[in-house]
């Protein structure tokens, strides 16, 4: 049966994210009522510029006083879309003092006090919710906490930023510069407020701190992961990928050590074989695969970024917390029982490509060979390109701990043969 007192919801931030939701609380009001069982009214908007004419919203909604409008008392639900540390964790604080739930698109504040948000929401008896915080409209937040936590997850793989994606995809696949194609995933809603989180790998690290946090019972912080960003990616490491039959993206990864008594979560650009559905992620997409012991491998796929694809997961999540209040429950908390220790990149294994530039010598090849032996790094293949008295090495290994292998670069550059370190980019996805 239909409740008739309508749900309140409070919106903080009517930006990209924040006006799609309210159009689409509005326009898709009757659904989203007979879906809860109640309906749901748009009781405030906080913003900062109330000037701004915001189609659809009626003006009276509007205020620059969001501490007043979460304090209201009767606010049922406060969706925070504003982003950034504060105002934002003191607003979603006192909404829940104030007898809020609440849901949020916020990775930045979830991975730097996620743990202390669940703290607040578990004290006063709330919901927090944040599906559109990892991986925009793609269900991923939910599957990992409830329909995955009966099994182990193991590994959690992916591109979950759009942004870099996007630009990724737009220099490989048309040659575009760095600077145009970022500002074409600005101008499309895409980027963050600051676009150096994307392209620096901050948001993509947020992501993984939740992700790994959620998939392996664990707290992980956004300082837990190791992490670099896009903007060193070059046109030659393109070139390069595609001789080895890949291509390049920023890849998000989570993995549980083999004896399983830690994790790592790392963000950084990676080679994948064009043969991998990474691969062909295009654009602002994102694809998240789960890898778990009875599950096997599960793949997430679609919209990362942009403001209606994130708002449908905010609404998802809207209707969630919405359903809990009617029946008076909340949905699942933190779990983070198995406090597993996060280990330091050191102790991640993979595969890397070197390039190196070398002097063209007889016995060149075999110092070198003899310095990635000595480190106990393995070589897969060697491709030796001559170029006038001077050559290029390019060097792929077998799978080799990150510590071996950054005592093996070291070592190389201290050769007198050894001009200097092109690059050195990890090989995933096989
Ligand atoms: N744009 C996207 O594709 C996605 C964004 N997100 C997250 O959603 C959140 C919002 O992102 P966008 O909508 O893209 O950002 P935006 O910058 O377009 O919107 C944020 C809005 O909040 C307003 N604001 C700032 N301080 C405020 C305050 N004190 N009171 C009221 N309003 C205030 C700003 O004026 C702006 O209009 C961020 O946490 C972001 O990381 C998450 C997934 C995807
Ligand atoms: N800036 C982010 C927005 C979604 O989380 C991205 O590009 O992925
Ligand atoms: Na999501």
């Amino acid at each position: 049966m239909m409740r008739t007192r309508p749900l309140k919801v409070a919106l903080l931030g009517c930006g990209v994210v924040g006006s799609e939701v309210a159009r689409i609380m509005t326009t898709h009001a009757d659904d989203l009522a007979a879906r809860i069982g109640a309906p749901v009214e748009l009781a405030g908007v906080a913003v900062r510029r109330p000037s701004k004419l915001r189609e659809g919203i009626p003006q009276d909604l509007v205020t620059t006083d969001a501490t007043a409008l979460v304090k209201r008392g009767d606010i049922d639900v406060v969706v925070e879309v504003i982003g950034g540390i504060e105002p934002a964790r003191t607003l979603i604080t006192t909404a829940f003092e104030h007898g809020a739930s609440v849901v949020s698109a916020n990775k930045a504040l979830l991975a730097q006090d996620g743990a202390a948000l669940h703290a607040a929401a578990g004290q006063h008896g709330k919901d927090l919710y944040y599906e559109a915080a990892v991986a925009g409209a793609i269900p991923l937040i939910r599957p990992l906490r409830e329909s995955l936590a009966g099994d182990k997850v193991n590994r959690v793989l992916g591109i979950v930023n759009g942004t870099t994606n996007f630009i990724l995809d737009k220099m490989d696949s048309t040659g575009a510069g760095y600077q145009e194609a970022l500002d074409e995933a600005t101008a499309l809603g895409y980027a963050e407020a600051d676009p150096t989180a994307d392209v620096e790998g901050f948001d993509a690290a947020a992501k993984a701190a939740i992700l790994a946090g959620i998939a392996f019972h664990t707290r992980v912080r956004l300082d837990d992961v190791y992490r670099e960003g896009m903007a060193e990616v070059t046109a030659a490491d393109f070139a390069s990928a595609r001789n080895m039959g890949c291509t390049i993206k920023l890849l998000a990864i989570c993995e549980r050590a083999e004896d399983g008594q830690s994790v790592t979560a790392r963000v950084h650009p990676a080679m994948i074989p064009l043969s991998h559905p990474l691969a062909s992620v295009r654009g602002a997409y994102n694809a998240v695969f789960v890898e778990s012991d009875a599950s096997g491998q599960l793949m997430f796929y679609g919209p990362g970024a942009g403001g209606a694809p994130t708002a449908s997961a905010v609404l998802g999540d809207l209707v969630a917390v919405c359903r809990n209040r009617l029946s008076g429950t909340t949905g699942p908390g933190e779990s983070a029982y198995t406090a597993l220790p996060v280990s330091g990149m050191g102790e991640v294994v993979t595969r890397y490509h070197i390039s190196l530039d070398v002097a063209d010598k007889p016995g060149v090849l075999a110092q070198v060979a003899t310095v990635f032996a000595e480190h106990g790094v393995s070589i897969d293949t060697v491709r030796q390109q001559g170029k006038d008295g001077e050559a290029s090495l390019v060097v792929v290994t077998h799978r080799a701990s990150d510590a071996a292998l950054g005592g093996t670069v070291e070592a190389l550059r201290k050769l007198d043969t050894v001009r200097g370190v092109a690059s050195i980019m990890r090989v995933e996805g096989e």
